[in-house]
């Protein structure tokens, strides 16, 4: 415990980056303060996962529901405002909750923008703070295109408050938010059009499974424009123009911009601190240690190849209390992150890419899942897994593309992770029937 400063740790930003840690680490007596400008829980809770996951729930259902249509008989729809609703109910409680778990370990949490004037200070409502170490974890905010019109245009957050969905909308970037967004819009009636800023989306997922859900989404009426150039929105009298293309246009109600997400990385006072950053975000050494020595960040603000998901956020915020409490030394070792974009189906991935895989010779098992009679019980037809084995036979990947793949993947996670030989796995035995039974069943 520091004397000379008024904290121990001081965090800057209150997402999984920051509180999966600072709540432990405040709990071994350590002082600790959390600075959030906006809503406890930052992304995650409030405008990402959490929210994301609640209006998929319907799609889910709705598309299960269609399998097993003759059996389940009648009509489903959406009611896109009793989702929004229903959205609002599940995470209402979230940042409460969890000040309530930050509290409750004698976090103290101050409201207001932080800035840093020194390395050891951060200003917030004119106030300093002092603090032997800060960790940076403000995360990243929506990349906005600079074109004509892009005040027009909507972010991820805008989507998930709409209070009713328009007829047209016209998506920007096929990424994360721009496949997963498509999916539920489309689901829930509206005429959705995605345009591609080359010929891929989902660049980092296995492409022949991103090939097979976008011809299941034009199926469904989705619109896909591959190297569309989009160069400007414009109002008119009813609605807005997105012009694109050689001198191309299409009429919309609505536009997301889902063009990627950028770090907070601005007005932190970083220079005064003497932080280094760029435009990827705050860079770190393997401690997660900034240039400057008392100066750490963690979460999605960093400047790395990690993928910016949760689970980095949570792994990296849990690393810093290990290290800050003095229960480790060692650099982070990051443990195999899996990846899943929410469309439906979902395509799911862990370890080794396919695509890797290749490359390095290793063999790839490809599995048509609809075969697989757990995958018969509600009629998945889009469903298939590739399974990645290293020289010695050890599940060392795995991705699965069917609304089953982010069970699957979890299930099977502790194979790649801890490196088990088929002995080890012989002793895992699963609930059945369970897709976790189904699984196992393919190794
Ligand atoms: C639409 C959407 C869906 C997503 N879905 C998933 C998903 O399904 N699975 C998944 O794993 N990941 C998902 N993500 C990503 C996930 O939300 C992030 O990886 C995670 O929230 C990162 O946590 P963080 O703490 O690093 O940043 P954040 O949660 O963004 O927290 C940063 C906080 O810092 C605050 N802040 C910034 N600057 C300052 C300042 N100067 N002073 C005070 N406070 C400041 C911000 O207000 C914010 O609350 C999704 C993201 C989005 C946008
Ligand atoms: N299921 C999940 O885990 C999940 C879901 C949503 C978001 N996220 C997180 O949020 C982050 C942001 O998601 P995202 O979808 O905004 O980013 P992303 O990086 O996944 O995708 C951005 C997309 O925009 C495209 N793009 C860029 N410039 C363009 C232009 N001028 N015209 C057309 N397209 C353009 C890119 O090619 C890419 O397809 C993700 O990286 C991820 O970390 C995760």
């Amino acid at each position: 415990m520091s004397d000379k400063y008024d904290y121990d740790v001081l965090y800057i930003g209150a997402g999984h980056g920051t509180f999966d840690g600072a709540i432990p680490l405040a709990a071994t007596g350590c002082k600790v303060a959390v600075i959030e400008s906006g809503l406890i829980g930052g992304t995650c809770p409030n405008r990402g996962c959490n929210a994301k996951i609640t209006l998929d729930e319907p799609v889910k259902a709705s598309r299960e529901l269609e399998r097993l249509n003759g059996i389940l008989t009648g009509d489903v729809k959406i009611d896109w405002t009793k989702n929004v609703e229903h959205k609002q109910d599940v995470i209402d409680s979230l940042p409460d909750m969890i000040s309530g778990l930050m509290k409750s370990v004698g976090i103290d949490i101050i409201s207001g923008h932080g800035e840093f004037s020194d390395p050891h200070t951060v200003v917030v409502n004119d106030k300093e703070v002092t603090a032997d170490k800060i960790v940076i974890s403000t995360g990243l905010r929506p990349h906005k295109l600079d074109i004509q019109g892009t005040d027009l245009t909507h972010d991820s957050e805008d989507f998930m408050n709409m209070k009713s969905l328009p007829k047209n909308v016209v998506i920007i970037g096929s990424g994360y938010i721009g496949m997963e967004f498509a999916t539920i819009a489309n689901a829930a009636g509206a005429k959705v059009t995605v345009m591609l800023h080359a010929d891929k989306a989902l660049r980092r997922f296995h492409q022949p499974f991103v090939e097979k859900v976008i011809a299941d989404l034009e199926k469904r009426g989705v619109t896909f424009v591959r190297d569309s150039k989009v160069s400007a929105i414009m109002e008119n009298s009813s609605n807005l123009t997105v012009e694109y293309g050689d001198d191309q246009s299409i009429d919309t109600d609505w536009v997301l911009d889902a063009t990627g997400r950028i770090p907070n990385v601005e007005n932190v006072g970083l220079d005064k601190a003497g932080v280094k950053y760029d435009q990827h975000g705050v860079t770190v050494n393997d401690h997660l240690q900034t240039n400057v020595e008392n100066i750490y960040a963690s979460g999605d603000v960093i400047a790395s190849e990690q993928p910016k998901l949760t689970p980095t956020a949570l792994f990296e915020s849990t690393y810093l209390m290990e290290l800050f409490s003095g229960k480790t030394k060692d650099a982070i070792k990051f443990p195999v992150i899996p990846s899943v974009v929410f469309t439906s189906p979902r395509i799911a991935e862990a370890g080794v890419s396919v695509e890797d895989a290749e490359a390095q010779g290793l063999s790839v098992t490809d599995t048509d899942l609809s075969q697989d009679w757990y995958y018969q019980v509600d009629k998945e037809q889009l469903a298939e897994s590739k399974q990645v084995h290293d020289k010695d036979g050890k599940l060392v990947g795995i991705t699965e593309m069917s609304d089953h793949a982010e069970d699957v993947i979890n299930s099977l996670l502790p194979i790649i992770e801890l490196k088990l030989d088929s002995d080890q796995i012989g002793r895992i035995v699963s609930l059945f029937p369970s897709i976790g039974a189904a699984s196992f069943g393919r190794l």
